[in-house]
């Protein structure tokens, strides 16, 4: 559905105001996505996700310089297509909740996105009810997003990018400072959404909420993609992993610390609180 092939993007930073030089973002980075597959993308902060994702949707900065491909369902994205598809076949759930307009009722933020995806305005309408009460907000259609919790207004971007029945949804960080039961919530709907025969890319840091609905797990490290592993690799001491990388995230884990480590006898002591 979604191949990435070899991707660079560089920006453009100045050491002094006249001399311009280039830092290297995303290197040589080749991803593919399937439908129906949640794919995560898993990397600690900084490590380029996010332009991932706005190189993807087409809404990396101006002077940005960028090589290699990006396919769509077979197409190249080119920005022309980039900008046709988004919001309708492209979606992204951002990273940041001020993505949401302060002035508008989650009602009518689902109904604008509805709009711009392309339905007339009584369509718009109902298509936003449904995506609401999808996502239990229908008591919270008339609040401000200041009125809403985090997992709430988490969930009203949630509805925005799926009113478009859109092929690919981008979830940038979607869990991040929820409480379990919200961010449960939230990776659900994702699940659900691939469930549906969508591609589903989730941008995370972190690694245990991910695998509990991802197929997939790519491991970005400073712009690369270092590999790409079925989420059951995940498992025991991370043998089946390829990159020392992903085999030290993977152990990382609170759940892995304790686990039984031929070189770190501590490791098989819990600690006594
Ligand atoms: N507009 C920009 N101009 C210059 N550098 C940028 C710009 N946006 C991001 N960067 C740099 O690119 C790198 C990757 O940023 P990015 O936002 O993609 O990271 P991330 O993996 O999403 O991190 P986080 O988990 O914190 O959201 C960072 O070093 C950041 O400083
Ligand atoms: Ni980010």
């Amino acid at each position: 559905m979604l191949t990435i092939d070899r991707l660079t993007l560089q920006l453009p930073y100045y050491p002094r105001w006249w001399r311009r030089e280039w830092t290297t973002c995303i290197e040589s980075l080749s991803l593919h996505l399937q439908p129906g597959e949640v794919h995560a993308v898993v990397g600690a902060s900084g490590a380029g996700k996010s332009l991932l994702a706005y190189a993807i949707m087409g809404l990396l900065p101006q002077a940005a310089r960028v090589a290699g491909e990006l396919r769509f369902q077979g197409e190249d994205l080119t920005p022309a297509r980039q900008r046709q598809l988004r919001g309708h076949q492209l979606a992204l759930i951002p990273q940041s909740l001020n993505a949401l307009d302060p002035l508008a009722r989650s009602q009518h933020q689902v109904r604008w996105a509805a709009q711009r995806a392309g339905f007339g305005p009584s369509a718009a309408h109902q298509r936003a009810d449904e995506l609401l009460s999808r996502y239990q907000l229908s008591h919270a259609s008339t609040h401000y997003p200041h009125e809403l919790s985090g997992g709430m207004a988490r969930r009203v971007l949630i509805a925005m990018a799926q009113v478009s029945n859109a092929r690919l949804v981008i979830a940038d960080e979607p869990s991040v400072g929820l409480d379990p039961n919200q961010r449960d919530r939230v990776l659900a709907a994702l699940k659900a959404i691939a469930l549906e025969g969508k591609a589903v890319m989730l941008i995370t840091h972190d690694l245990r909420h991910a695998l509990t609905i991802a197929d997939r797990v790519s491991v970005i490290r400073q712009g690369q993609a270092l590999e790409t592993a079925p989420a059951q690799a995940f498992q025991g001491q991370g043998e089946q992993l390829m990159s020392c990388y992903a085999r030290d995230l993977w152990q990382a884990l609170p759940d892995n610390a304790f686990s039984t480590h031929p070189f770190h006898p501590t490791h098989q002591e819990p600690a006594l609180a």
